[in-house]
């Protein structure tokens, strides 16, 4: 079994502040607890407003606070955000994500993370080797 608690996790290098200044992430379960996802807080910060494509993963993501946007860019068809609303990335869906307030997200990863990434310019993670 393995316990942690948010505020802990915070406090160590498992807290990751995206250099675009859209959001911090503290990835709480990772690729090496093995269990096949990865399970993050997220916080993203009011008036982001900014693109992703995650070619390489799949992402489910949960609102527990805040409000914001999110728009499917295939058919720009936009859903609101707000709490207990949960989005799911079945097809690598190309997006916008808009946050009106500051929204605080739990978010699974399908393959996990290791840790360390940041969004390249395809807003997408690689798939790294294992460094960690
Ligand atoms: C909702 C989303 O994907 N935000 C970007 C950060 C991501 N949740 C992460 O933890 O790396």
């Amino acid at each position: 079994m393995i316990v942690r608690t948010l505020a802990e996790a915070a406090q160590t290098n498992r807290k990751i502040v995206s250099p675009d200044g859209n959001w911090d992430s503290t990835r709480l379960l990772l690729k090496d607890d093995n269990m096949g996802f990865s399970f993050h807080i997220t916080t993203i910060f009011k008036g982001a407003d900014f693109q992703m494509h995650y070619q390489n993963h799949l992402e489910s993501v949960y609102c527990m606070s805040g409000r914001g946007e999110i728009v499917r860019l295939e058919d720009n068809k936009v859903f609101p955000i707000e709490e207990g609303t949960l989005y799911i990335l079945d097809k690598h869906d190309k997006h916008i994500l808009r946050a009106f307030e500051e929204m605080k997200l739990a978010c699974v990863f399908n393959p996990p993370l290791n840790g360390k990434e940041v969004h390249n310019k395809e807003g997408a993670y690689e798939l790294v080797a294992d460094t960690i």
